[in-house]
């Protein structure tokens, strides 16, 4: 992993002496562009995400992103292949190579639904939430936090089971602040890192003298909780209108009503969405609460509605 990485051809690269073809774009962002390429090895589809690095900051935030997969081998977080930092003219950019998986996003997903009219099923949420919940607590059990959870950065295969990806703001759950400069630097690193619209209401204004952990993880797990039912994130509007979200998660969350899911499911999503990190849950009383929403066999899924 991370040897020679060379370009072929046009439409064909070798990782670690193993060709990829280039089959197609998947998504171009503003620093990374994501293709859809096949192994001639073995005839499977990965996707190889580059990253440009335009400064040295750039090129440690990717090596980061590197290290942060390699540190998990979990069902619910998404494994990396490959990877090399490729050198041309000056300019340096990260290729990450990813297994593909099939359905993309759960925010693609949930738009399809949007456009037919549709909703997802109180059990196909449960069941999408209980293995994003899996793999946030195995990203917790081992100190860390994932810091950007939203409907973008979760992949969903074809039997929907859920792969937390974009790893690259993940850092040390356990962040003491101490003093004003400590509070203002993590507070434009959120700004940079931590999309706003999932952003946990702790770090907007970040106290001089604090605890952060991983429970800004909880927050966005309960907006994604709230997208997953609403098909639209609870700030999405705020932010598209240009109003103030610092000052929306200031207030409980309004779930619109009347509301087709459960009352539990209810319960659960104003308990993820407290504004108060010290009274926030952990993932380990989320999981609970979605097994017994589920039941014990947990084989509750219905995905035919959709
Ligand atoms: N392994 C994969 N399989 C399928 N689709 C993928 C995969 N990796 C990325 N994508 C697609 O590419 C999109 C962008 O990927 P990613 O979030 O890693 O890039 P990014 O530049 O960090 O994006 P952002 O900064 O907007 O979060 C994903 O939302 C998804 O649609």
């Amino acid at each position: 992993m991370g040897q020679a990485l060379c370009i072929c051809s046009r439409s064909a690269i070798t990782i670690d002496n193993k060709r990829y073809y280039f089959l197609q774009k998947l998504e171009e962002g503003g620093f990374s562009y994501v293709d859809l390429v096949e192994g001639a090895h073995d005839g499977r589809f990965y996707a190889l995400k580059r990253i440009l690095c335009h400064d040295r900051e750039a090129r440690k935030e990717a090596q980061t992103e590197v290290e942060m997969h390699r540190l998990f081998n979990h069902p619910n977080v998404l494994s990396l292949t490959a990877y090399t930092f490729m050198e041309r003219s000056g300019k340096c950019e990260a290729w990450l190579l990813l297994p593909y998986i099939s359905k993309g996003s759960v925010w693609s997903v949930l738009e399809k639904l949007r456009d037919k009219g549709s909703f997802m099923p109180e059990s196909r949420i449960l069941h999408i939430l209980h293995g994003i919940c899996e793999g946030l607590k195995a990203i917790h059990d081992k100190g860390y936090a994932h810091r950007d959870l939203k409907p973008t950065n979760v992949l969903l295969d074809e039997n929907d089971r859920p792969f937390l990806m974009d790893l690259g703001s993940m850092n040390k759950a356990r962040i003491e602040v101490r003093g004003s400069r400590e509070a203002m630097t993590v507070q434009d690193w959120a700004a940079q890192r931590c999309t706003i619209s999932y952003r946990a209401p702790e770090l907007f204004n970040v106290e001089s003298h604090c605890i952060i952990d991983e429970r800004t993880d909880i927050w966005s797990l309960g907006c994604v909780l709230y997208c997953m039912m609403m098909l639209e994130g609870p700030y999405d509007l705020i932010f598209q209108k240009g109003d103030s979200v610092a000052l929306a998660v200031q207030n409980p969350v309004s779930i619109p009503q009347p509301c087709s899911y459960s009352p539990e499911l209810q319960t659960l999503l104003s308990s993820t969405m407290v504004t108060n990190p010290q009274e926030r849950p952990r993932i380990g009383w989320v999981l609970d609460q979605i097994k017994s929403l589920r039941g014990s066999d947990g084989t509750d899924i219905d995905t035919n509605r959709v």
